[in-house]
């Protein structure tokens, strides 16, 4: 992680809303780098502030106290995908809707059209591109509101629970999507409830009531040092996923499988190469 360039710097970020009479404190003084190239995922249950964190960092909301600084000067810098793919959907056809964002920022014609048919081309939807928006699915939108970002070219991607309402297949080609991103060196911050796509990250980081409680290595968060202990998943009251909870039983009954693995087929490879060795 060291060797890797802070890209995002946060320090002491506050955001307060009111709340009534009261006041609601989203963030409480957090503290966070993020790296250029890291693929980190933020989890915490509903209301503890990452939607919070996503919006400031896309400029959407002001800091109440503290800073956020990027240290790129592309423009824009970041650039996010909402949780429901209809939000942010504004063009009549495919095409049009990925050049609406060229066009807010002063793209000629020649290139708006060269960078729209790259992006769909890059998330599988060029031969969507004279379709009408209104005629995709759900998992395609998501993926046009992708193309949309990438046609901009920032260097940092911000999805926030981008999966949630998408079925299985949708989601494994949005997955899909980020992964070739996130393997041409962009740096990627992905909100999620779901603890299985945590299998695509290099870091985990996990927000209790506005305050980072985990911040390290996906393997940490989910495997406690000995197999009898709690890990740090469970004891923020986090729902390990399947293949976490069978490693977990296994280790209790002294299979020692090396590397941790946290998807499929991290596991089938950890599992063969038990055999092998024995
Ligand atoms: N505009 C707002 N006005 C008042 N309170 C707000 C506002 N936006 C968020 N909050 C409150 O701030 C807290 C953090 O909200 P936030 O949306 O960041 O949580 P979250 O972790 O993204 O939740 P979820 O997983 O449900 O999307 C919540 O208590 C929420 O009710």
């Amino acid at each position: 992680m060291s060797k890797l360039k802070e890209f995002i710097t946060i320090h002491q970020l506050s955001v307060t809303f009111p709340s009534g009479e009261q006041e609601k404190k989203a963030l409480q003084q957090l503290e966070l780098s993020l790296y250029e190239g890291q693929w980190t995922a933020i989890v915490g249950s509903n209301g503890c502030g990452k939607s919070t964190l996503a919006k400031v960092l896309t400029g959407l909301i002001p800091p109440t106290s503290g800073s956020v600084q990027i240290d790129s000067k592309a423009h824009p810098a970041v650039q996010m995908v909402f949780q429901n793919p209809e939000t942010p959907i504004i063009g009549e056809t495919v095409y049009e809707d990925v050049c609406f964002g060229l066009m807010n920022y002063g793209v000629d014609a020649e290139a708006m059209k060269r960078r729209a048919l790259e992006a769909l081309q890059q998330v599988g939807l060029l031969p969507l591109a004279e379709a009408q928006t209104a005629s995709l699915s759900g998992g395609q939108k998501q993926l046009l509101n992708i193309a949309g970002c990438l046609a901009l070219n920032p260097p940092i991607y911000v999805f926030d629970e981008a999966t949630s309402m998408l079925d299985p297949l949708s989601r494994q080609h949005v997955l899909e999507a980020v992964r070739k991103l996130h393997d041409q060196g962009h740096t990627i911050l992905w909100i999620t409830q779901l603890l299985d796509e945590l299998a695509w990250c290099d870091r985990v980081v996990a927000i209790e009531d506005g305050s980072i409680a985990y911040d390290g290595p996906k393997t940490d968060f989910f495997y406690p040092a000995s197999g009898d202990e709690q890990s740090v998943c469970e004891s923020l009251g986090f729902v390990a996923p399947y293949t976490v909870k069978t490693v977990q039983a296994l280790r209790k009954r002294g299979f020692q499988l090396n590397p941790l693995p946290v998807s499929p087929i991290e596991f089938s490879k950890a599992v063969s190469a038990l055999y092998d060795s024995n």
